[in-house]
């Protein structure tokens, strides 16, 4: 089936398929001396864009550059639309992945045009000129830079010189869209704007894309689905609301600032975030008893002047525009949550905490439910 984008014909961006876009298998990745990747998987249907999301050094950009194939895996499988590009047989070259990239630093050449660097790929193709012509005007068209086409990138702005690399990344119709930190060398409103865009462009083209950032908020603008990497293993792959909300580890949830993150210890009496507390009324299934990690978010936290268990003093409070970040102190027992109010906040008063919204893990981070002993959600 052709499919047309603008009046020009968009066929391999959206071939039907139901094989996933890419298949990554038991990939580690080990240099001398350290392992980035340790035995990697997942699999990303045709049409989604998904966020490589982690702290320096996790391991993202080693990720992504195994499914260029700038670097060879030490171990495992990566199939790019049902095809092995990547495994025991051997590595495709990149040129050979039918891929479009695009970098931090744009990587475009000085000497050239704008146009001539959108035609770049299309010339190593050896597509013929009246085609690789119609086809740049195509892409600068699509990403709103059509004027721009006999300019050198040297006299762009970075928001612009980011879309000509995007261009160009588009202009061959790749099976997979890479791009690292693609928004990182932006100011901050650009950054968001260009954001948005890139998914539009990418939904609309029907592209699979697969993009690594450290930056929460740019995952959540642009993915689907969110990967948490940390120490070279993806500790969660999930929409953002669901990361956000319930995450797997301990260290996703740090990763996320989600909330207060802390250990306690649960027994027959309760759970105790500190002993000069009285416990809060949540047990574990089957009546375990142990030491956990919890986190007690954001969003399951008020401060209220009806009085309560728990009273609490404002240690500090910031305002960010549409909010207050707030760190609370109990006041027996000097222990500090963070939590967030659309009010500025009162100096002290008696916390509320929403039970159902707590999270654990026990010692192997493992998630684990807690059950509540009370009639009420909030105590
Ligand atoms: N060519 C290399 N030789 C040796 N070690 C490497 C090489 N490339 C990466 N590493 C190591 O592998 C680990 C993962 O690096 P990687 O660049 O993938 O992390 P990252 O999550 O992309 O970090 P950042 O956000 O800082 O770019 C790091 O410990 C890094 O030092």
């Amino acid at each position: 089936m052709i499919v047309f984008y603008d009046g020009f014909p968009v066929n391999a961006l959206t071939q039907h398929t139901t094989q996933p876009a890419l298949e990554v298998n038991g990939v580690v990745k080990r240099f001398a001396g350290v392992e980035a990747l340790a035995s990697v998987n997942l699999t990303l249907p045709a049409g989604q864009v998904l966020a490589l999301l982690g702290p320096s050094g996790c391991g993202k950009t080693t990720l992504l550059r195994c499914i260029a194939g700038l670097i060879e895996p030490s171990e495992g499988r990566i199939l790019i639309s049902g095809e092995e590009v990547s495994g025991p047989r051997g590595c495709l070259p990149p040129e050979a992945r039918r891929l479009g990239m695009v970098f931090q630093d744009y990587a475009l050449w000085p000497h050239m045009t704008v146009a001539e660097n959108v035609a770049f790929p299309l010339t190593m193709q050896g597509i013929a000129k009246p085609e690789r012509q119609k086809k740049v005007e195509w892409a600068l068209k699509t990403v709103g830079l059509q004027e721009f086409a006999s300019r050198s990138p040297g006299t762009l702005s970075g928001g612009q010189q980011q879309r000509v690399a995007l261009a160009r990344a588009i202009v061959s119709e790749p099976r997979l869209l890479l791009m690292d930190e693609p928004l990182s060398n932006l100011d901050k409103g650009l950054r968001e704007a260009l954001a948005v865009e890139i998914r539009r462009l990418i939904k609309s083209l029907h592209l699979t894309a697969v993009f690594v950032t450290h930056d929460q908020h740019e995952a959540y603008a642009m993915a689907d689905q969110v990967a948490v990497l940390h120490k070279g293993v993806i500790q969660q792959i999930a929409p953002a609301q669901v990361l956000y909300r319930q995450p797997a580890t301990p260290d996703v949830a740090k990763f996320l600032d989600a909330g207060t993150l802390m250990s306690a210890t649960v027994d027959a009496k309760g759970l105790w975030l500190d002993s000069t507390l009285p416990p809060l009324p949540l047990c574990l299934p089957n009546a375990e008893q142990g030491h956990l990690q919890i986190m007690l978010p954001r969003s399951a936290l008020q401060v209220s002047s009806i009085p309560s268990t728990y009273p609490v003093e404002v240690f500090a409070s910031v305002y960010q525009g549409e909010f207050y970040s707030v760190t609370l102190e109990l006041s027996s027992g000097g222990l500090r949550l963070q939590m967030l109010t659309q009010d500025a906040p009162v100096s002290q008063g008696y916390l509320y905490i929403d039970l159902r919204q707590i999270r654990a893990w026990d010692s192997n981070n493992r998630a684990i439910e807690l059950r509540s002993v009370s009639d009420h959600s909030y105590i």
